[in-house]
């Protein structure tokens, strides 16, 4: 459980926090008796004996402005280091489940940001709970101690302000879940309109997308309201029952004194206890504090509930490059049974939607298959170690997203860094290299300025992968932005690579290059034959058009 991994990685600062909050609320506690103690004794006109302890009034009054500020400093400092752990806790997770999370990206954005700080106020807030329980709890035994009859209307007070507690927690926590689910969809359609900028500019109504964004923040501005609502609500209540208390405190202690049962020191001292006693504005606060971090926590623990992906400890046979499925059932794909010979270059095809890109996925461990096996040289995906998989098989999608800080950076992103002879190779053979120089700083050009047009990208996609080669290399579509030339040239130097290459092709002319297709229709194979042989077939022909002249 996130919420208990939290508080148990933040164990030492929320001890520090509570001892602080203990020795603060202990120096307030001692200073109503050492402030009464103080009037007696200058009203009995004994002055020497009450300049000590005026001068530990002063003393309690500075420790615990001190103590105070040192807490918020830490205070500070814990939430900050436990939002940070928190953050790498779950990203961790984000990135072990690769493609299949547990909700939208905006809202994966969302609950890593604002609520993984909300989340981090959790054990500082366990703490500070805990410490603003020991000033009420103390003052009324100081009370007691002063004068129990003043301690037994405290008391009596005591059943409905817990129940006000209660009423408030229930509010908090059901207006505060609200708030941040509302939050996140907002977050999630501002992403995907960030996303879809060309889109949206494209048809020309930014107005309505922005309408269509901002919908739910009635919904949002309404859980907001109802949050302050209840903490009003509480607050109005709570400033109603204490003072009034406080009062009934202050009539039986005068009571008391005109009985000769308590001396005038003692009444100052009773008041400021029941102040103390019913002063709980800092414990709501805190239960406040809590209640939304709680809420928060249990929406990064959803986040966490995605599956990660494990890895196995094998290893794979010296040479091979032979890639085998097994009955692989996966999304569109519906019993896939297919051998991919070691160093072949095959490719797939099919109409729009038949699963090309699914199978490209399974083959090499993106996604688990729900059932069937796939298996490289003999050994199932899921029993290979991550390195070993990762350095076996390389990709390159049709839209890559350039990680990696430059361009450069980016060709060299891998689980080993090539270096930069192979990483200028691979550019030459994706056809990159050429408008890489042509950039301000070359390779060191940095992508963010670096306006790439979509075969561009393309190409330094296909030159990271050319630039980490393994025993098989799975193009996803990663040519289709390229001209006809360039697609040719890349295509020559793929050939020329060795291993096993599975190839989404889209054209004709990439299946003509190809030693077999394998032909994808409904999920199924429909043939697995080299181009020329299935070219004979008029349906095969209609997966690539009529237009297609490399039949
Ligand atoms: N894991 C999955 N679970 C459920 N549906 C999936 C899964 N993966 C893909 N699909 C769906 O299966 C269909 C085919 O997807 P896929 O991307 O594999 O087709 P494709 O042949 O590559 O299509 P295109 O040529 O248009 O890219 C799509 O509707 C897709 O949303």
């Amino acid at each position: 459980m996130l919420l208990r991994e939290t508080v148990r990685q933040s164990a030492g600062p929320g001890t520090l926090i509570l001892l602080l909050s203990c020795a603060s609320a202990g120096a307030g506690l001692a200073l109503p008796a050492a402030l009464g103690r103080s009037l007696d004794l200058v009203l009995a006109g004994r002055q020497s004996e009450a300049g000590p302890w005026i001068t530990l009034c002063v003393v309690l009054t500075v420790l615990a402005v001190l103590i105070g500020a040192y807490e918020s400093a830490v205070t500070a400092t814990a939430t900050a280091r436990s939002a940070a752990w928190i953050r790498r806790r779950v990203l961790g997770h984000v990135l072990d489940a690769g493609t299949q999370q547990a909700c939208s990206e905006g809202e994966l954005v969302a609950r890593l940001t604002g609520n993984a700080v909300q989340a981090a106020t959790v054990p500082v807030s366990i703490a500070g709970t805990l410490a603003a329980v020991v000033t009420p709890v103390g003052g009324l035994v100081a009370l007691a101690l002063t004068d129990w009859w003043t301690a037994l209307v405290v008391l009596a007070g005591m059943p409905l302000f817990a129940l006000l507690l209660k009423v408030f927690v229930r509010g908090s926590g059901a207006s505060s879940a609200g708030y941040l689910h509302t939050q996140g969809e907002i977050a999630g359609r501002l992403l995907e309109a960030v996303r879809g900028a060309r889109t949206i500019a494209a048809a020309g109504h930014p107005e309505r997308d922005a309408e269509r964004i901002l919908a739910p923040l009635p919904e949002l501005s309404g859980q907001g309201h109802r949050m302050w609502e209840v903490l009003g609500r509480s607050t109005a209540q709570a400033a109603i029952l204490l003072p009034l208390l406080q009062l009934a405190v202050l009539a039986v202690a005068g009571l008391r004194v005109a009985h000769g049962d308590l001396s005038v020191g003692g009444l100052l001292a009773a008041w400021r206890y029941a102040a103390l006693a019913t002063g709980t504005g800092a414990l709501v606060g805190m239960v406040n504090t809590l209640t939304r971090g709680r809420t928060a926590t249990a929406r990064l623990q959803d986040v966490l509930t995605a599956p990660s992906v494990t890895y196995g400890s094998s290893e794979l046979p010296s040479a091979g490059g032979e890639l085998t499925l097994r009955g692989v059932v996966h999304g569109p794909l519906r019993g896939i049974d297919l051998t991919v010979p070691g160093g072949a270059v095959v490719a797939v095809v099919g109409r729009s939607g038949s699963g090309k890109s699914a199978l490209a996925a399974v083959a090499g461990r993106l996604a688990d298959p729900e059932s069937g096996t796939v298996a490289l040289d003999g050994v199932p995906l899921p029993s290979l170690a991550r390195a070993e998989l990762r350095r076996a098989v390389g990709y390159a999608f049709a839209r890559p997203v350039l990680l990696g800080g430059t361009v450069g950076g980016t060709i060299a992103y891998g689980a080993e860094d090539p270096g930069e002879a192979a990483v200028r190779a691979a550019a030459r053979a994706a056809c990159a290299d050429d408008f890489i120089r042509t950039m301000p700083e070359g390779y060191a050009t940095p992508c963010a300025s670096a306006p790439l047009s979509g075969g561009e990208a393309q190409r330094l996609g296909l030159a990271r992968a050319f630039a980490h080669p393994g025993r098989l290399l799975i193009l996803d579509d990663a040519t289709s932005s390229l001209d006809s030339a360039t697609e040719l040239k890349v295509s020559q130097a793929l050939l020329h690579g060795s291993g096993t290459h599975l190839i989404i092709a889209l054209r004709a002319s990439t299946a003509a290059r190809a030693d077999l297709v394998v032909w994808l229709e409904e999920g199924r194979v429909r043939a697995v034959a080299p181009h020329q042989r299935l070219c004979r077939l008029a349906a095969y022909r209609a997966v690539f058009g009529e237009a297609d002249a490399s039949c």
